[in-house]
């Protein structure tokens, strides 16, 4: 394990930037929520006051965040699911509903990619990372809006994506899947607007997440300097995005991608591969 991320004790140490109280009396569903960012965002919710649904594939990583949260005395379920599975994502909502009514705002934070020249990626990659990112986000945004319609009621829901804008070379799959993904938000922001629903995106830059370790280190490291702040953000630079979006303070905000990425939407390099010579400053003639 390398010094990426930040542990429950350095998570619980900060302060979010939202009032105590700000999601007093909602349930938050997150998904992703045994690590990295989901984790973060699990310790916001509950200092926040929701009461916290705990979602991904592993049992494991998810009851060791209901333990971490377990600090700030909230209500937690936990439901292990991939979100990859429609029926998976449809007991999820009934368990939701089970135990806490309905939830008030869904936070679609689980997935990932690896890095791939695009023309090498082999079809399973491309479907997992595509089933996962674009198909695992629209089952629970889907499920979500269907239960708060059928409840007579809205919702919001905040999905966690990439930085899109300007390509994103040696991860096609996961540009692919994140676009998509944020012009389904467009989309059912207006479609859903008549049901009170309300649909956002937040597009992280680089973020310091044990999600790194996946990642040739020498990469990552170079990564920083991707842009303009040189640095990587932090897990609670996301939280404090994620929960401002998901809950009242952004109520006249719907089908908007709020980028915190230290500005690499406007510069810096994208490469999350090797960069061709053909690119390299050294390879102009004089
Ligand atoms: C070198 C440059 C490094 C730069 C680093 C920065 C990258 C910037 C990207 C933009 C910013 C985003 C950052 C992040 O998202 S941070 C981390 C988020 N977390 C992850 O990405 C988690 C790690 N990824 C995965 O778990 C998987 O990629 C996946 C999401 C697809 C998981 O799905 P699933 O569990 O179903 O997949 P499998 O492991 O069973 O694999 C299915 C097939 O996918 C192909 N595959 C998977 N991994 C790789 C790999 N590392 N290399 C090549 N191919 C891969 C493969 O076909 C698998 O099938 P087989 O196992 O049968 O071969
Ligand atoms: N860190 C960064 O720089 C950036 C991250 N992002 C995105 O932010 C999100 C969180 O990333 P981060 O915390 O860094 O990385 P992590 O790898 O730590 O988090 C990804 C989470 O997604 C969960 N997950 C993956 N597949 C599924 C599935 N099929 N069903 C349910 N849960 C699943 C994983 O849990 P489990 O394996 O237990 O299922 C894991 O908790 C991801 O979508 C990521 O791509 C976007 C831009 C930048």
């Amino acid at each position: 394990m390398t010094g990426y991320g930040r542990d429950d004790d350095a998570l619980a140490a900060l302060t979010p930037a939202l009032r105590e109280g700000y999601f007093a009396g909602q349930t938050v569903l997150i998904t992703g929520a045994g690590s990295g960012l989901g984790r973060g965002l699990a310790h916001w919710a509950a200092r926040l006051g929701a009461n916290v649904v705990l979602c991904g594939r592993k049992v494991d990583r998810l009851e060791d965040t209901a333990a971490a949260i377990g600090r700030y005395n909230a209500q937690v379920l936990v439901h292990p699911l991939t979100i990859r599975d429609p029926e998976a994502v449809q007991d999820l909502f009934s368990a939701v509903a089970a135990r806490f009514g309905c939830a008030d705002i869904v936070i679609n934070n689980a997935g990932g990619q690896f890095p791939s020249a695009a023309i090498d990626i082999p079809p399973k990659g491309w479907h997992a990372v595509i089933d996962t990112n674009l198909g695992g986000t629209w089952h629970m945004m889907q499920e979500a809006a269907r239960r708060w319609r059928d409840a007579g009621r809205g919702g919001s829901i905040v999905n966690v994506v990439a930085v899109t804008g300007r390509g994103m070379p040696g991860v096609a799959h996961t540009a692919a899947a994140r676009a998509g993904v944020i012009a389904l938000s467009k989309t059912v922001a207006i479609e859903w607007a008549p049901l009170g629903i309300r649909i956002n995106c937040v597009a992280p830059g680089l973020i310091s997440t044990t999600g790194m370790n996946v990642y040739d280190p020498r990469a990552v490291r170079a990564m920083t300097r991707t842009n303009v702040m040189q640095r990587f953000g932090q897990i609670e630079e996301i939280a404090d995005t994620v929960c401002f979006v998901g809950g009242n303070a952004s109520q006249f905000m719907t089908g908007e991608v709020v980028h915190v990425d230290g500005g690499n939407q406007i510069w810096g390099d994208q490469w999350t591969i090797d960069k061709p010579d053909y690119f390299k400053v050294d390879s102009i003639d004089d």
